[in-house]
């Protein structure tokens, strides 16, 4: 039986990786890890969540030795990717004594530049950050043997390409491996690939539909003035775990943070606008339970690896299909299952057509939950709110209250007191007045030419299509400005699954 140890990884490696919990590698790093240790270069396309960060950070915790200079850099589109990558490698790497920092812009360069000088093996930074220290020869390249290249499409997407051919001129050219991973792979990617690798051996682990088991997918069809409260009821009747909105524009993700708060929501927005260090605590909180709902841009699309997030919802369906593919797959994650659902305008359905056509496979109209099935949500879970704090106890040590209680009960009656309390905090939400500015919803005809490539990211040639680590996924990432929807009624009898299923 294959497992880590079989396919090459030392037992440092092995133990670090039993610390983890992984157990078995998933598909994408049974094929990717040992031609990586051979020293080939590797383009290496897997769905979302399955492993692709383990792919070419397992081998590169082996390929590269303490205390010999900077020898490996892997470039990610965003500053929150570098972070979780870096983490990555570091406990990949916890017993070969490896120092791995970020390269990033919104911080202090100073303190980059003093990491710098003591030459940790691996860096992990976002491209502009990176061509500011070369430049200042803060960053000396000459050991540099490994350049991994993750979410490449993306990086390619956000205009970085002219970033990347600079960098990629400045490394050694000599001996140097180069890896390029990502679910999607536009054929664009073949520029990079042609111009930078080394007969790559191209490692695919997709299924044929481009489909992920893991993800049941759904859309809506809302008109753009109603999509804030059709947003809020499925909140509602979901009661997701944690949640991920995807917003079309900055300012969407401001309104609609700010909208999701004032109705009571423990929500916040992150996007390209906020302060770094402001994105990094608001995704610390999301990871740590103390947000339920981020609602992002497309900065937080690519490559973050949160678990339990159980839902991810376009509130403004993004423009392409890898957009799409990477997106929704922020959830449905190392083999837990998700739930995605884009609110799609009437004119917009186009966008969803394509999106079934590119992955060859159709998605299931879900209708906007009734009035009725949100008022029981909204009951139940006011119920539960209350029989929480009963349960915790802590109203026994407010005396003081207790005696207001009781003052109110000998005049009221406790059903009267009791049911005005519960009636107040069941509209609570209902009575804060919120408006999103009007967004225009996608253009008939953009559709999809937008960047050369065809269906969720086939990279023709070559790929050995194969099963998926218990599944598999696709989404898509960065600030990408644009317009959002309005639109009509969805029709009287339309026919949609109802979420019950999806009810947590
Ligand atoms: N062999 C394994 N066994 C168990 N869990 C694993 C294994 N490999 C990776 N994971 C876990 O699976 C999750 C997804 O991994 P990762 O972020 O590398 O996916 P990815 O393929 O890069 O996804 P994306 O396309 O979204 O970037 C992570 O939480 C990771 O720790
Ligand atoms: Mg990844």
């Amino acid at each position: 039986m294959v497992n880590f140890k079989s396919l090459g990884l030392s037992d440092q490696t092995v133990k670090a990786l039993d610390e983890l919990g992984f157990t078995e590698p998933t598909p994408i790093q049974e094929e990717a890890i040992p031609y990586m240790l051979e020293g080939r270069d590797v383009l290496g396309q897997a769905q979302t969540g399955t492993g692709k960060t383990g792919a070419f950070g397992l081998p590169l915790v082996e390929k590269v030795q303490a205390n010999q200079g900077i020898q490996a850099m892997v470039l990610a589109p965003t500053r929150e990717l570098a972070v979780q990558v870096a983490e990555q490698l570091k406990s990949f790497g916890k017993y070969h004594n490896l120092r791995v920092i970020n390269i990033f812009g919104g911080v202090p360069i100073e303190r980059q530049i003093q990491g710098l000088k003591k030459k940790p093996e691996i860096i992990v930074g976002t491209p502009g950050r990176v061509i500011d220290h070369l430049n200042r020869r803060t960053l000396k390249p000459e050991d540099i043997h490994t350049l991994i290249l993750d979410e490449a499409d993306e990086m390619m997407n956000m205009g970085f390409i002219d970033d990347m051919r600079f960098i990629m001129s400045k490394l050694p050219a000599h001996n140097r491996q180069t890896l390029l991973f990502s679910a999607t792979m536009p054929k664009a990617i073949q520029q990079l690939v042609q111009q930078f690798m080394n007969s790559p051996e191209i490692v695919k682990t997709m299924n044929q539909q481009q489909s992920d088991p893991q993800i049941t997918e759904y859309y809506t069809i809302v008109k753009e003035l109603e999509k804030l409260e059709t947003f809020t009821n499925f909140l509602d009747v979901h009661q997701p775990e944690l949640a991920i909105c995807f917003g079309r524009t900055k300012r969407r993700v401001d309104e609609l943070t700010s909208a999701l708060i004032a109705k009571g929501y423990r929500a916040e927005g992150l996007h390209g606008d906020i302060t770094q260090s402001k994105r990094l605590e608001v995704l610390k909180k999301f990871k740590n339970d103390a947000l339920d709902i981020l609602v992002a841009t497309d900065v937080a699309a690519r490559g973050l690896d949160i678990s339990g997030v159980t839902h991810v919802y376009n509130f403004d369906i993004p423009q392409d299909t890898e957009s799409y593919t990477h997106r929704i797959g922020r959830t449905g994650r190392a083999g837990k299952e998700g739930v995605a659902i884009s609110l799609v305008n009437p004119i917009e359905m186009d966008y969803i057509r394509q999106i079934e056509k590119d992955k060859n496979r159709t998605m299931q109209a879900l209708r906007p939950p009734h009035a009725d099935e949100v008022m029981k949500a909204r009951k139940d879970d006011t119920v539960q709110r209350v029989k929480d704090l009963l349960n915790k106890g802590d109203e026994q040590q407010d005396r003081h209250t207790k005696t207001l209680a009781s003052e109110l009960i000998e005049e009221y009656g406790d059903v009267n007191v009791v049911t005005a309390l519960l009636k107040e905090m069941m509209s609570q939400s209902d009575d804060v007045d919120v408006q999103l500015t009007f967004e225009k919803p996608l253009s008939k005809k953009a559709q999809n030419k937008s960047r050369g490539r065809k269906r969720g990211g086939n990279f023709k040639g070559g790929g050995k299509g194969r099963r998926d680590f218990k599944g598999g996924n696709r989404r898509k990432s960065n600030d990408r400005p644009n317009k959002s929807g309005e639109g009509r009624k969805p029709k009287a009898g339309f026919k949609g699954r109802t979420f019950a299923d999806h009810k947590k």
